[in-house]
């Protein structure tokens, strides 16, 4: 596997406050790496960088070798927690609009072949995350595990090669989030994606991950507490990508 994201000496600090420190990371393409920690460690902070929200203080970021640029860029998607649609549009259009803000920058708009184009490519991606009978809702009519599916269609639709989530199945229930689960995997496998996850489930980043990423601080001020930050305490390799795909039908109960 190659190299997709290359960190060097990377550093977040706001003000005088120190929020991730001396961070060092190479992810392979096709990784799915999870990250854990715990609240305030910086995590959120990691996944703009690399969605190009924002620009380390200091260090280097690489993406296939080269300087990330610090815009969102068509291979980054994300999905967050609370998701934010537009209530007024369905779920087919909230997916249309995903690509035609990728496709038609200035607009906003597409039109007639290449709208048809998008029509079928947003229904195509509604159908994967199982939403096929579903695409004339509108998000109030949808229950919050369908909303999700519709978050994860809508960055998908874009074809990012690195998908990040944060914290995306925190507010669904435990049987709602083992079905999303096996979603997120067969997704990860189908379209080969690269895939960056914040969550604070520790099974979930166990039973997911090829790599799980523990962010912490090694050092403590207790009169000064944002003197240090935190980097990568725990880095641990799971399985391969072989493996983890085996799995993928398997819907493991969660316990909470
Ligand atoms: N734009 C900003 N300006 C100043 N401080 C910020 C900014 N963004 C984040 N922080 C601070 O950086 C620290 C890390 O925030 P971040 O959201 O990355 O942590 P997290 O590990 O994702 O936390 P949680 O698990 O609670 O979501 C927090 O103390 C937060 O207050």
């Amino acid at each position: 596997m190659s190299t997709l994201l290359s960190l060097r000496d990377v550093w977040v600090e706001y003000g005088d406050r120190i929020i991730i420190e001396k961070l060092d990371l190479d992810i392979q393409a096709g990784a799915f790496v999870s990250i854990i920690g715990p609240s305030g460690a910086g995590k959120s902070s990691f996944l703009r960088l690399i969605l190009g929200q924002e620009a380390p203080t200091r260090g280097t970021i690489l993406l296939d070798g080269a300087p990330l640029i610090p815009e969102c860029g068509p291979d980054r998607g994300v999905v967050f927690q609370r998701y934010s649609v537009f209530p007024h549009l369905s779920a087919l259009r909230n997916t249309i609009l995903g690509m035609e803000c990728a496709q038609a920058p200035l607009t906003g708009r597409l039109f007639g072949a290449a709208r048809r184009a998008a029509k079928d490519e947003a229904a195509a991606m509604l159908t994967a995350v199982g939403l096929g009978d579903s695409m004339h809702l509108f998000p109030a009519q949808m229950s919050g595990g369908m909303q999700q599916r519709l978050a994860i269609a809508q960055a998908l639709v874009k074809r990012p090669r690195i998908l990040l989530l944060d914290e995306p199945f925190g507010a669904l229930d435990p049987g709602i989030r083992a079905d999303m689960h096996a979603l997120i995997r067969g997704l990860w496998r189908d379209y080969s994606l690269t895939i960056i996850m914040v969550t604070h489930d520790i099974r979930e980043a166990f039973t997911l991950g090829t790599r799980v990423l523990a962010l912490d601080k090694r050092r403590h001020d207790p009169h000064a507490p944002h003197r240090f930050g935190a980097t990568a305490v725990y880095d641990l390799p799971m399985r391969d990508r072989a493996e983890n795909s085996l799995g993928s039908e398997e819907v493991l109960p969660l316990t909470e």
